[in-house]
């Protein structure tokens, strides 16, 4: 299975859904023009880290987003990992990734598990209960929210179920860029994976984003990446490349569960 991947880059609106959900129709059909297979967005990209107004305005039942991202999706006849919005719920507030297919059906759902105490997420938000794992064109994917790379143990969890392509969305800052880079090499090196990273650029009131979106195969090199700014990255990933990999250094094999 051949993707063309794009991840759209860009500077979100702080605290401003209506401005962020109107800029995102936009980009998602700007990047459409290059006929990608799946489109991914950056983490919390209707609302911004404005936590403090959250319970304002978090998206209740991600209704408005769920329905933005399905209507685009089968307009541009394109798979979308929707980043991640804040979820209104009945049991709180969630930092929720939807996926939804080229047919506009919602494929996946997975809200951040490990909260990022440094921004006070914990103060704000729930964390998820369930894993990341969704299937487009029938390959397994799994889907991560920024603070999620820095456990190896997570995204193991979900490569051991045979995820080949594994979609990370974040507002990860420019003060830690360079663990971002490491990190997201590490993993794809260490779980022979497709990586496909799409952070934001731009700032709010309480830090700077890294850009720096990246998409990395399985053997660890760089397909592509961007630079600080808005920016769209495309890349091509030939899924074979992932058991080509897997069979020259068979690790999945030679792993050792029950000394660990
Ligand atoms: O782990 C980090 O350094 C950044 C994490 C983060 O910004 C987040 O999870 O929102």
């Amino acid at each position: 299975m051949n993707w063309k991947i794009a991840c759209i880059q860009f500077d979100i609106a702080f605290g401003n859904p209506e401005a962020n959900i109107d800029k995102v129709y936009k980009l998602l059909k700007v990047a459409g023009e290059e006929k990608p297979d799946i489109i991914v967005l950056p983490e919390l990209w209707s609302t911004g880290y404005d936590l403090e107004r959250l319970n304002k305005i978090a998206d209740s039942g991600g209704f408005v987003t769920t329905k933005l991202l399905k209507s685009a999706a089968k307009e541009l006849g394109v798979h979308i990992v929707g980043g991640s919005i804040a979820k209104k719920t009945n049991k709180g507030i969630y930092n929720t990734m939807l996926t939804v297919n080229n047919d506009g059906e919602v494929v996946g759902e997975y809200s951040k598990l490990h909260l990022f105490r440094l921004m006070d997420e914990h103060h704000y938000l729930q964390p998820g209960k369930t894993d990341g794992m969704f299937q487009l064109d029938g390959e397994h994917c799994a889907g991560f929210i920024c603070y999620d790379i820095r456990f190896p143990e997570w995204i193991r969890a979900h490569t051991t179920k045979d995820a080949k392509a594994i979609f990370v969305v974040a507002e990860w800052p420019l003060a830690r860029v360079e663990h971002w880079r490491t990190l997201l090499i590490a993993r794809a090196i260490e779980n022979q994976c497709f990586v496909i990273a799409c952070n934001r650029s731009g700032a709010d009131p309480n830090n700077a984003f890294a850009g720096h979106s990246m998409i990395i195969n399985p053997w660890g090199e760089v397909l592509a990446e961007a630079g600080v700014g808005e920016e769209i990255i495309t890349a091509t990933v030939d899924l074979a490349k992932v058991d080509e990999v897997r069979k020259k250094i068979p690790i999945f094999e030679d792993r050792r569960p029950q000394y660990y």
